[in-house]
């Protein structure tokens, strides 16, 4: 059973910091293994590729089979049921309409004083795609990473996908295939982030690395960056529901089990002004969990990290919606969208009792790619931009050198850095 908390309690503070601080992602030693991993990586290149695969997806392998083949993806296409091809299809269509809406535009103006000014973008010249496939195999996430940097005009895509015993959804191949992934590697985990990042005799690094993972992942994540770019460390799933008395329990408890089902660690929360829908989701969640496949991991979400807090009124709800700044937050009240208005910190929002997040999670157009663990505070979900790079650009004409140069040379001078000064002065006879 998820915790129960009462704003309205005096220990509501202190059991809500709690809930702020729960510890989601592990740690010490998982930092210490993937420290060895990457190491061992960057030395034996292929080989530690080879070995780590046979250890953690208990798969063998030769410098040969890491990288999956066009044969192989025709054949896991045509393995693939028309009505899944389909989906995936419209789920393309859709992304990639979303995003292409994101793509930037260049600038170059010409002021006053004669100075030309402005910025480029360019597609980062190659990408490395993390696509899960521990506990699940994320078709969806191929496209949500694959189509916009494919928008942003990368012309180089490699994805790694684990593909435990030698398994692989054919989709996760169909997906790639459609999206237009360059290259395709059968390896998981910290050392397929190794890879990309420092290369091996068979995996050409890349200039960055985006998608999510599990712990491992995103250690190894961590660990590259400055190697690489990395986009995000996007953590165990989470959604934050607000609900008022209008709202279905069994809805609202189908989609807190639907991120409860990504992994023991996701949370789940749903924050409503009704003790009656309180206690009605709690039921709904207890009868649903019955039937649900992953119940195993879902219970253990909803129980470890899950909660339903009571307000007194739904308005009262922002500022702790702001401080979870959760991933995914669904609003099912009468004013959803004056409610929304006032959230500064969410991934992605989700208006009204006929969204459910899932349509989010596959065909809805937006990217699933979003911060978790708070960190929507401070950065955004995967989108065009994170493909590309800006270049700013400067023209001076030598009137606009005439009336710059001198305030260049008073900051250079004050900084104490006379070669700075001069080559403006030199220029000015000055
Ligand atoms: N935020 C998002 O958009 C989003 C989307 C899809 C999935 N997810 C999240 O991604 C995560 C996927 O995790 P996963 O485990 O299913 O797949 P994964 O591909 O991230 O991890 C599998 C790999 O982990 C490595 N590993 C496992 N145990 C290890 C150990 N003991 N030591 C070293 N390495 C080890 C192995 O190399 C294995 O190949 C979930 O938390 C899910 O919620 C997030
Ligand atoms: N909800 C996940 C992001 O947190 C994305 C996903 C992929 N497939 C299903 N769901
Ligand atoms: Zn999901």
């Amino acid at each position: 059973m998820a915790r129960r908390l009462d704003a309205r309690e005096t220990s509501f503070p202190s059991t809500f910091a709690a809930l702020l601080s729960a510890k989601r992602e592990v740690s010490e030693d998982v930092d210490q293994a993937v420290r060895a991993i990457i190491e061992d990586v960057v030395v034996k290149g292929d080989e530690a590729l080879i070995d780590y695969t046979y250890r953690f997806d208990g798969l063998a392998l030769q410098p040969e089979t890491l990288r999956i083949s066009n044969e192989e993806i025709d054949a896991a296409e045509a393995q693939c049921s028309k009505e899944a091809l389909e989906a995936l299809a419209l789920a393309k269509e859709r992304i990639e309409a979303y995003h292409r809406a994101q793509r930037p535009q260049d600038s170059l103006t010409t002021d006053a004083l004669g100075v030309t000014l402005g910025w480029r973008w360019t597609a980062i010249e190659s990408v490395g795609l993390y696509v899960p496939g521990g506990r699940a195999s994320y078709p969806s996430s191929v496209l949500m990473n694959a189509v916009p940097a494919k928008v942003a005009g990368v012309p180089r895509v490699a994805m790694v996908v684990p593909t435990p015993r030698g398994e692989t959804n054919p989709l996760v191949l169909a997906a790639a295939r459609l999206a237009g992934v360059d290259e395709v590697f059968r390896i998981g985990g910290a050392q397929a982030v190794a890879a990309l990042a420092y290369g091996t005799a068979t995996v050409k690094p890349v200039a960055k690395i985006v998608g999510p993972g599990n712990a491992y992942v995103a250690a190894a994540k961590r660990r590259v960056f400055g190697q690489v770019g990395i986009d995000m460390i996007a953590g165990p799933s989470e959604v934050l529901i607000l609900a008022d008395s209008h709202a279905n329990p069994d809805w609202i408890a189908a989609d807190l089990l639907a991120q409860a089902e990504h992994d023991p660690a996701a949370q789940s929360i749903l924050i409503t002004d009704s003790a009656t829908l309180a206690d009605a989701v709690e039921q709904a969640v207890g009868r649903q969990l019955q039937t649900l496949p992953k119940a195993e991991i879902a219970g253990a979400s909803w129980r470890d990290y899950g909660a339903i807090i009571l307000i007194d009124k739904i308005g009262n709800a922002i500022p702790l919606v702001d401080r979870l700044a959760p991933e995914h937050l669904e609003i099912e009240a009468e004013n959803a969208e004056e409610l929304a208005a006032q959230v500064r910190n969410a991934g992605a929002i989700f208006l009204g009792s006929h969204t459910p997040e899932a349509i989010g999670d596959y065909v809805g157009g937006p990217n699933h790619v979003l911060p978790t663990a708070r960190s929507a505070r401070f950065s955004s979900g995967l989108g065009v931009l994170d493909f590309m790079k800006r270049t700013s650009i400067l023209k001076c004409d030598p009137g606009a050198l005439r009336a710059l140069g001198p305030a260049a040379i008073a900051l250079g001078r004050s900084e104490g850095l006379e070669g700075h000064a001069r080559s403006i002065a030199i220029r000015l006879n000055l």
